[in-house]
């Protein structure tokens, strides 16, 4: 069987005086080197993405962090300077491509903005500056040089027992975890389920109720050490299983009848 692709929709970033759609080593290295899977780079564009064509053509969706936000027009809520900087083309692209996966039973990881994207297509909202809020830990990103600094695995989470994320990395109870985020959930949408919390009730880790296949999403980054801290490496590899028992299903003549068609 060829090697199955996910599809992981761009970042837009502006340097070297132009615009370019990107994306962190550290997602498409972990897919290739622990899912063993490939990854398609999705062009963020506000519109002229055409969902169903993208997943007609990949076996599952990754969707990364990113230090931008979801836009809070799409959760009902004003922009402020707190809830920036913003990324509408990244919301565009990324909100449709996670609806339309769920409701195709196409496997999805979801990682840190990707929880919340997730959260956010599915009817839920999401709060900012968490740590300026009594009692809460400070989840962001450590003010430091290194990048391996940065992504340190430096905090406990509670993974509930018998859940989605326990049965993908392999354990319940106390996990530890890194931590580089401002936002969380605060109003978790209807379909999603809460798997791992916070000491400080922090959200971090949901799944989808009567998901067709796997559809999880942390908010913390297991792509970062996925080749050598061994939860991470569990979600990886359940995820590339998971992917690969789509594609095997797919490639039993049950592709969709766009491509069938246009295979003649
Ligand atoms: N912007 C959101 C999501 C945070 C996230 O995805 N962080 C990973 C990238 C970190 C970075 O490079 O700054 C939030 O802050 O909650």
């Amino acid at each position: 069987m060829p090697k199955p692709i996910v599809a992981l929709p761009a970042d837009i970033r502006e340097f070297e005086g132009t615009v370019w759609h990107a994306t962190p080593n550290q997602y498409v290295k972990a897919a290739l080197k622990v899912a063993d899977v490939m990854t398609f780079i999705i062009p963020a564009f506000e519109e002229g993405n055409d969902t169903d064509a993208i997943l007609d053509r990949v076996d599952g969706i990754l969707v990364s962090g990113s230090a931008t936000n979801v836009h809070p027009s799409l959760y009902g809520r004003e922009a402020t300077e707190a809830d920036g900087p913003f990324d509408i083309a990244r919301d565009s692209t990324s909100l449709p491509l996670i609806r339309r996966a769920i409701e195709r039973g196409i496997p999805m990881l979801a990682i840190c903005r990707g929880l919340q994207e997730l959260n956010v297509a599915l009817g839920g909202t999401l709060a900012s500056e968490i740590h300026d809020q009594p009692g809460m830990w400070d989840h962001r990103k450590p003010n430091v040089p290194e990048r391996d600094h940065m992504y340190a695995i430096r905090q406990p989470v509670f993974v509930r027992e018998g859940t989605c994320i326990a049965r993908h990395l392999g354990l319940s109870g106390e996990v530890q975890i890194n931590s580089l985020h401002r936002q969380a959930i605060a109003e978790t949408a209807p379909r999603l389920t809460v798997e791992a919390t916070a000491e400080d009730g922090t959200i971090e880790a949901v799944s989808v109720i009567d998901a067709k296949g796997f559809a999880v999403g942390v908010q913390w980054h297991p792509e970062y050490w996925a080749e050598t801290d061994a939860p991470s490496r569990a979600l990886f590899k359940a995820f590339g299983d998971a992917v690969r028992d789509y594609a095997a299903t797919r490639g039993a003549g049950t592709r969709p009848a766009k491509l069938a068609a246009a295979a003649g």
